[in-house]
C-alpha cells in the first residue's frame, strides 16, 4: 500500500496527483487544500479519469499513516511577482496547518516543493516538530536536471553518462560543483571526442532552460511534476538513489541543497564527495542566505 497526501492542489499538486495516478504510483491519495470548491473539484475530474483509485479529501487524519505528505501549497501570482514573493505567505501557511499536522503525528516522510525550498523545508521540520531525516525538499533536483540537459546538448553524449550537482539554494545561490561532474567518467577538463566543453556557456545554458519555461509557461511544473515522481519512486523502492535534495546538512549548520541518497525511511547517506575549497565555500554563502530567509520566516511568525 501506498498511501499519499498532496497539501495544496494548485498547479503543481494537482498536476501531480494526476501523473501519480496514470503512473500507478499510489494507492491511497489524500487532497488538501485550503479551497475546499478546488478540492472537490480536482476529485471529481480524477475520478472520471480513473475510476477505481482512491481518492479522499480533506481527511487530515490521513497526514498519520501516510507514507509520503508532499507540500505544494503556495501563491504562483506572487511568485511570478518576486522569485522570493511566497516567503511570508508559505511561512503562514506552515504555521496555521501546524496544530493539526502535529495532532495527526505524521509517521512519514514529508517532501516539500513549495517556495523558498531550502528554508521552507527547514520551517516545516521544526513548525511540524519532524524528525529532520524525515523532512526533505526538491531543492536542486531540478537545477541538477538542467545543467545535466545542457552538458548533453553541448556533448551530444547520452544523459546517463553524465553525472554531477547543483547543490545550494534553488532560485538563489546556486552551486554548480565542476568538480563533481563526469561525462562518460572524465572530468570536463578533458576534451570529449576532441570537443571541449566551455563550464561558463554550460551555466548560462541550464539557467536558459528554467528562464525559457518560466517565461512562457509562468512556471516549471512539468520539470518539477517528473522529477518529484522520480523521487519518490526512490523512496518507495527503497533504492538508494541519489538526489541533490534540500536537507538537514550539519556541516553547513542547517538547511542546504546536497546530494544524498534516499531510502523508505527518508534521508539515508550524504554523498561526500571531494569538492574544490572554493565549492564549499560557495555552499557555505548559499546555507547562509537560506539560514536568513529562515529567519525571516520566523519573524513574521512572531
Ligand atoms: N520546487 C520547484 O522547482 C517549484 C516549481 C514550481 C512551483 N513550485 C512551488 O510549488 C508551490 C505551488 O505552486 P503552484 O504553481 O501549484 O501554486 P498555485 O498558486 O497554483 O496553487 C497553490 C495552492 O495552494 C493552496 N494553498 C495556499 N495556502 C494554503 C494553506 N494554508 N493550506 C492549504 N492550501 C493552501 C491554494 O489554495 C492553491 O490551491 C509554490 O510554492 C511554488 O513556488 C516549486
Amino acid at each position: 500500500m501506498r498511501e499519499i497526501v498532496i497539501i495544496g492542489v494548485g498547479q503543481v499538486g494537482s498536476a501531480l496527483a494526476a501523473q501519480l495516478l496514470a503512473t500507478h504510483q499510489v494507492d491511497r491519495l489524500t487532497l488538501l487544500d485550503e479551497n475546499d470548491e478546488r478540492v472537490v473539484g480536482l476529485q471529481n475530474d480524477l475520478q472520471a479519469g480513473w475510476p477505481t483509485a482512491e481518492i479522499k479529501t480533506q481527511d487530515w487524519s490521513s497526514l498519520h499513516t501516510a507514507d509520503v505528505i508532499i507540500t505544494a501549497f503556495g501563491n504562483q501570482q506572487q511568485l511570478q511577482e518576486n522569485r522570493f514573493g511566497e516567503l511570508t505567505v508559505n511561512a503562514r501557511a506552515v504555521h496555521q496547518m501546524a496544530k493539526q499536522v502535529r495532532e495527526a503525528d505524521p509517521q512519514g516522510i514529508v517532501l516539500n516543493l513549495a517556495n523558498p525550498n531550502e528554508a521552507l523545508t527547514a520551517l516545516i521540520q521544526q513548525e511540524w516538530l519532524l524528525a529532520p531525516k524525515q523532512v526533505i525538499g526538491l531543492g536542486t533536483v531540478v537545477d541538477t536536471a538542467r545543467l545535466k540537459l545542457a552538458i548533453q546538448n553541448a556533448s551530444q553524449q547520452n544523459v546517463h553518462s553524465i553525472e554531477g550537482y547543483v547543490y545550494g539554494q534553488h532560485d538563489g545561490n546556486l552551486v554548480t560543483a565542476w568538480s563533481t561532474v563526469r561525462v562518460n567518467g572524465q572530468t570536463i577538463d578533458q576534451p570529449i571526442y576532441g570537443k571541449k566543453l566551455d563550464d561558463h556557456e554550460l551555466t548560462v545554458q541550464a539557467k536558459l532552460n528554467g528562464f525559457y519555461a518560466l517565461r512562457g509557461l509562468g512556471s516549471d511544473w512539468n520539470a518539477v511534476v517528473a522529477w518529484t515522481l522520480r523521487v519518490l519512486q526512490a523512496i518507495f523502492t527503497n533504492s538508494n538513489a541519489t538526489f541533490s535534495l534540500a536537507v538537514n546538512q550539519p556541516q553547513f549548520d542547517g538547511y542546504v541543497s546536497y546530494p544524498v541518497q534516499l531510502n523508505r525511511q527518508g534521508v539515508g547517506n550524504y554523498v561526500l564527495l571531494p569538492l574544490y575549497p572554493l565549492e564549499t565555500e560557495q555552499i557555505k554563502v548559499a546555507a547562509n542566505a537560506i539560514q536568513q530567509q529562515l529567519a525571516a520566516m520566523q519573524n513574521v511568525l512572531n
